[in-house]
């Protein structure tokens, strides 16, 4: 038996950090949303038992560091499966981008072997297992748009922004998420307006969408990697309406309502920066 899950990429609309927690991790609220750049995770079962992993690129690990093979092996022996998969990652998402793609990934796992598996469980429970493997994946479990509170897997699921463009950059380097918050100067951060920017969706208000964009975590990767900067300040150059970077970054965005104006970025910024990308939101969340 096999099958394939979609796991699409997210994006931050705001990223604030409130303060650091005794047990190391940071207390935050953002606004994450998911867009049409996805892997696709082929799950195939095994009559031994073993999980298994394999990727169509060399740079994401092929073991148990996988977090695919690790949300297979949770739910495993969660629920005592016999049975085993294989796991191929067809991995369309940058790596270490600020796009959560390992993150989608493990949570794509976890959504397509209740299916394989035939568990029979809900996706609050798979989200509720998706925090032991990362902050971020409680939220790729559900997709759609949500603002995230606690270390990010706190949900309060909202509606989606009105349909638009999504330009994706991302530069050469990648960053490591853990350092970017260990940089953190957390008495100097610009925090977001998170609730002007929740109003501004449930209105539709795309203007006011893109004018309350805003990540606490820019000047720390900016300090670290300047050039994520001036690509910010190229890319807002090419006239889209608001820019912003992902997660930990390095992946900056623009959202446009436009298409001919996310084709001129597109063709503006792919002489110099490989990976470019132009996507569409994604509203709807997924359903078991
Ligand atoms: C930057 C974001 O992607 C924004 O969506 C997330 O906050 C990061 O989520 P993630 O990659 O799923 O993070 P995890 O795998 O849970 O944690 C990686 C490392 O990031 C740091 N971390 C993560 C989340 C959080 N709220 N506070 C933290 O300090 C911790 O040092 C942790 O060891
Ligand atoms: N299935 C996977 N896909 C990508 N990276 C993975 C995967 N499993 C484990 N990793 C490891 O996770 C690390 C972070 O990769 P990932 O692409 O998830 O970062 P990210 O997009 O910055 O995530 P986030 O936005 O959640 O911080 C990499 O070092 C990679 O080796």
């Amino acid at each position: 038996m096999h099958l394939i899950e979609k796991a699409p990429a997210k994006i931050n609309l705001t990223l604030d950090v409130l303060g650091k927690r005794d047990d190391g991790y940071h207390e935050v609220e953002m606004i994450m949303t998911t867009v049409d750049l996805a892997d696709r995770i082929h799950l195939t079962l095994r009559d031994d038992g073993r999980i298994s992993v394999d990727v169509d690129k060399g740079f994401v690990p092929g073991n148990e560091q996988n977090l695919a093979y690790q949300a297979a092996k949770l739910l495993k022996t969660e629920f005592g499966v016999k049975a085993g998969v294989h796991i191929f990652i067809e991995k369309n998402i940058p790596v270490s981008a600020g796009l959560a793609g390992g993150s989608t990934d493990a949570a794509a796992t976890l959504r397509g072997l209740n299916r394989l598996w035939r568990l029979g469980t809900t996706i609050d429970k798979l989200a509720e297992l998706g925090a032991e493997i990362g902050s971020d994946v409680p939220f790729c479990v559900y997709g759609g748009t949500a603002i995230a509170r606690g270390r990010g897997e706190k949900l309060e699921h909202i509606p989606s922004p009105p349909p638009c463009w999504v330009v994706l950059v991302k530069p050469p380097m990648g960053a490591s998420t853990k350092d970017i918050y260990g940089k953190l100067d957390l008495d100097h951060l610009k925090h977001p307006d998170t609730a002007a920017v929740v109003k501004a969706i449930r209105e539709k208000n795309f203007r006011g969408i893109c004018e309350g964009l805003g990540n606490a975590m820019e000047d720390a990767t900016f300090g670290l990697y300047p050039e994520v900067k001036s690509l910010k300040e190229r890319v807002r150059s090419f006239g889209a309406e608001g820019v912003l970077m992902s997660g930990s970054g390095p992946t900056v965005y623009a959202l446009l309502q436009n298409q001919s104006r996310a084709d001129r970025i597109y063709n503006g910024l792919k002489g110099f920066v490989s990976q470019v990308f132009v996507v569409r939101l994604l509203g709807a969340k997924h359903h078991l």
